[in-house]
């Protein structure tokens, strides 16, 4: 591992990742290899994950494809250095703030869409400048061995290398000094990557995990509701860090939202939803096990039926669930849905105060105002009313958690500032030195209350009398000067 992360930094130091022009031939690079080797990228990902090649296509192709796109048309903007305003004391020097990269970056990316969110960071990570060792997720490993064969055909060899294996590698790697560690997966191991980054004090961007409420109001039309809450939950059998986690509304419409979200599975799914192409598996036998763990106890609506040997679970509601039992204390990351029955929007907000920070917030209303109110006094990683999930779609949003959620943010502009530093720039001149006395010792009243004049533009009556007094005799030695000659 050492060596490796040193070849990674020698080739960083030698300062060929920094051109525009070769972070544009990278990206573009990486642009060929996605669709040029794309029937070898969709199997991989689909046999990861029993997904359909056109679900892998639309929920991950797309998404790096466009975000190459976004980066290759505006990056050439986002690397020039932006002047910046200045004060009485830097009036005749040049400042400004000039985006550079950081150096060797480590990208840890996660099984669940395991090309997009290990790839669009590294976008970013290329787009800024950075070398960078990318460490997919050991669980999706048809991907994980695809992307290992497929980015050094594509990419520079030494400056984009990646690291394939389990937590014995992640944890020696963790062990190297790196200058960004981007960590996409569950909370307790981002604990983990954030007291190994300490070590070295290297900055982290952690994208994790939660409990994202779904608040439906009264006055909705359910029939959209239920339609758009059943794509987003059941899309990757659950399995999406977005995805809605649990249901508040108040008890009266349980059953209307139980009965429209069984419409739409069989919608959706079919009648034999086994057999539906976009109807996917749970990762492994572990998941399946703790995901069937959260359904004891529960009254369940509809679904429930499970098959070991496929990890099949199948699209289930829960009704009336009890929030101190188990269903209600982790992140479900699965195909199943309980409804908390609140008495109305003020015990919904308290509800969601009450608990960890989520990663996203979803309301249902017709009323403006109070999906206004809900977003004002709750807080989590991104929102979206009337829908599920589409934030994530948009790359002029930053993407990422907020309190137990995760911390930094990425996606287009914020992923290059992610992997940005954003150096402050300030060039003066040697001359002009007559200036620089206000500020040398010895120090006197005089001094600070020029400093107070200049800096604070406090205003003192004998000051501004002598700086008139100053502009005049300018004035009056321009205008003998322009008699005399
Ligand atoms: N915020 C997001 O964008 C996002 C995206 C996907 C998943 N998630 C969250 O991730 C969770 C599911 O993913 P997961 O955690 O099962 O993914 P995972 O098992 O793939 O783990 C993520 C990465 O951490 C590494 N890892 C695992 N244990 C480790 C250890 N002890 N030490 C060091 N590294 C270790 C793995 O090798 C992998 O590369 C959910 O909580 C989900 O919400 C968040
Ligand atoms: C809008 C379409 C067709 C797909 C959305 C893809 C999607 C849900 C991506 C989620 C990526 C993500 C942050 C997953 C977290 O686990």
């Amino acid at each position: 591992m050492e060596l490796e992360v040193r070849r990674v930094r020698e080739a960083f130091l030698s300062g060929r990742s920094r051109p525009l022009r070769f972070r544009l031939q990278q990206l573009e690079a990486l642009r060929r290899m996605v669709q040029e080797r794309e029937k070898d990228i969709l199997a991989a990902i689909a046999a990861d994950l029993c997904k359909s090649e056109f679900n892998v296509y639309s929920q991950e192709v797309i998404t790096v494809l466009g975000e190459i796109d976004f980066m290759l048309e505006n990056l050439p903007e986002w690397v020039t250095a932006k002047p910046v305003k200045k004060n009485v004391l830097t009036m005749l020097d040049e400042a400004y703030i000039q985006p550079q990269p950081l150096g060797v970056v480590l990208i840890i990316g996660a099984w669940n869409y395991p090309f997009v969110l290990t790839i669009q960071p590294l976008i970013g990570a290329i787009a800024a400048g950075n070398a960078v060792i990318i460490k997919p997720s050991e669980l999706s490993e048809n991907t994980a061995k695809i992307l290992a064969k497929l980015l050094p055909q594509y990419l520079d060899q030494d400056l984009y290398i990646i690291i394939n294996g389990g937590v014995e590698e992640t944890t020696e790697l963790l062990k190297q000094r790196f200058d960004h560690i981007f960590y996409t997966g569950n909370t307790a191991v981002g604990k983990i990557i954030m007291e190994a980054a300490a070590k070295h004090l290297t900055p982290v961007t952690l994208e994790l995990g939660g409990k994202s409420p779904c608040y439906i109001d009264k006055d909705c039309d359910l029939d959209i509701v239920c339609r758009r809450i059943t794509w987003g939950k059941y899309m990757n059998c659950g399995q999406t860090c977005i995805a809605p986690d649990y249901i508040l509304c108040e008890a009266s419409l349980q059953n209307q939202i139980v009965w429209k979200i069984k419409e739409t599975v069989k919608e959706f799914y079919g009648e034999n939803i086994k057999e539906s192409p976009d109807y996917e598996r749970i990762i492994n036998l572990r998941h399946f096990k703790r995901i069937l763990s959260l359904l004891e106890g529960q009254k369940i609506a509809f679904g429930g039926e499970t098959d070991e040997a496929t990890r099949y679970i199948a699209p289930t509601v829960l009704t009336d669930v009890d929030p101190k039992t188990k269903v209600m204390q982790e992140e479900i990351f699965g195909p199943i849905l309980p409804i908390v029955p609140v008495k109305n929007v003020d015990e919904a907000i308290n509800f969601i105060n009450e608990r960890e920070k989520p990663l996203a917030l979803y309301v249902f209303s017709h009323n403006h105002k109070l999906i206004k109110r809900m977003i004002d006094e709750t807080s989590s990683g991104g929102v979206t009313g009337n829908d599920v999930i589409m934030h994530f779609m948009l790359n002029s949003f930053p993407f990422g958690g907020v309190g137990s959620s995760g911390m930094g943010a990425y996606h287009g502009k914020h992923s290059f500032d992610t992997f940005s530093h954003q150096r402050p720039c300030l060039l003066k001149s040697l001359k002009r030195e007559g200036a620089n006395k206000l500020r040398y010792p010895p120090n006197s009243q005089s001094k600070v209350d020029w400093g107070k004049f200049f800096l604070l533009k406090r205003f003192n009556k004998e000051k501004l009398g002598l700086l008139l007094l100053t502009f005049l005799g300018i004035v009056a030695a321009v205008l003998v000067k322009a008699e005399y000659y």
